[in-house]
């Protein structure tokens, strides 16, 4: 007997059951965490992982460490893909969940920076090939975490950036010259200045996504599709040519890591910023933009 575990809504509350699946049937493994659902299919081998973290799959601590742990456990089980993905279509995520940085205690701060940083480097230096389906609004921490992936695709009609300055943040400088890799470092120049949000369209255009679909499904069996089109390429070999390709962006990141730390700490740890943070959440609650 195979165990897994299924979510569904009933009267709009989240219900888990474990199901027991006799081993010869399964086509699917299914190891989810409290925020982020995870199926294997066993005949193509690719995961889907799929955040779930109501309201806006805000990214705080612990959608970190388990996104993270997630990944690892795929390493070991040698998927031959990884899908990353919303399980609320409209939202990939909402970025950072801004109660994490409501606070001036230094060592919460350092935590959640180092987490945050720790969670990005692994889903960047996964051999693993990754394929971010950007089902909806993909502001900040969403934005950065899909540079992150091999492939980019995302659904008509919604936005991706970084809109950091925009609320009187500083985006760390990795998240500007991660987009720089992407779409050139004029382009990334004006975007972070500006903090701006790209349609899917503009995104397109600038090269910051790949590829447009209509909506989730056709996303999920494109990035198959991408997947698949690996099949037959030396697998060694591949995941040689992607850290090979990665190498330099990774080491900078490493070496620069207790000045980012720092920086991040005394930025978000400041009086002035707090503020800042207090007057964005509270026109976020009001919706006035
Ligand atoms: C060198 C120094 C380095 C310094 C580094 C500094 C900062 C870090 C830098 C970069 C990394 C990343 C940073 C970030 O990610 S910051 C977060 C930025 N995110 C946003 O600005 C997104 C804000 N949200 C939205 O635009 C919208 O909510 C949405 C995601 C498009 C969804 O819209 P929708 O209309 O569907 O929902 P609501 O707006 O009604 O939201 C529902 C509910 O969720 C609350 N909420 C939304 N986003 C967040 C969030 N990021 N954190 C916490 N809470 C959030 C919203 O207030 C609503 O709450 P309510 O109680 O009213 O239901």
């Amino acid at each position: 007997m195979f165990k897994g575990i299924c979510r569904e809504t009933h009267n709009g509350n989240m219900v888990t059951k474990i199901l027991k699946i006799p081993k010869f049937f399964t086509c699917i493994r299914n190891f989810s965490s409290e925020n982020v659902l995870v199926e294997v299919n066993n005949k193509t081998n690719t995961a889907i992982l799929r955040l779930s973290r109501p309201p806006v799959n805000g990214l705080n601590l612990e959608v970190l460490n388990e996104f993270e742990s997630l990944l690892s456990q795929l390493e070991q089980q040698k998927v031959n893909g990884v899908i990353i993905t919303s399980n609320k279509e409209g939202i990939l995520t909402g970025g950072i969940d801004i109660a994490e940085l409501q606070t001036i205690d230094q060592r919460r701060l350092k935590k959640y920076w180092t987490t945050f940083r720790d969670t990005f480097l692994k889903l960047y230096n996964t051999p693993l090939l990754t394929v971010a389906v950007i089902n909806g609004h993909s502001p900040a921490g969403g934005c950065l975490f899909s540079t992150a992936c091999d492939y980019r695709v995302m659904t008509r009609n919604y936005n991706i950036g970084g809109n950091e300055t925009q609320l009187g943040l500083v985006a760390p400088i990795w998240f500007m010259d991660r987009v720089a890799d992407l779409i050139g470092h004029r382009q990334a120049e004006l975007a972070f200045t500006q903090g701006k949000l790209f349609s899917t369209d503009e995104a397109h255009k600038l090269g910051l996504i790949d590829e447009i679909v209509e909506n989730t499904a056709e996303g999920l069996s494109k990035a198959q599709i991408i997947i698949n089109s690996f099949a037959n390429v030396p697998k060694k070999a591949r995941e040689i040519s992607k850290r090979f390709t990665r190498q330099q962006f990774l080491d900078k990141m490493i070496r620069d890591t207790d000045d980012d730390i720092r920086h991040f700490v005394n930025h978000i740890g400041s009086n002035e910023t707090q503020k800042i943070i207090e007057q964005y959440m509270q026109k976020l609650k009001s919706k006035r933009f």
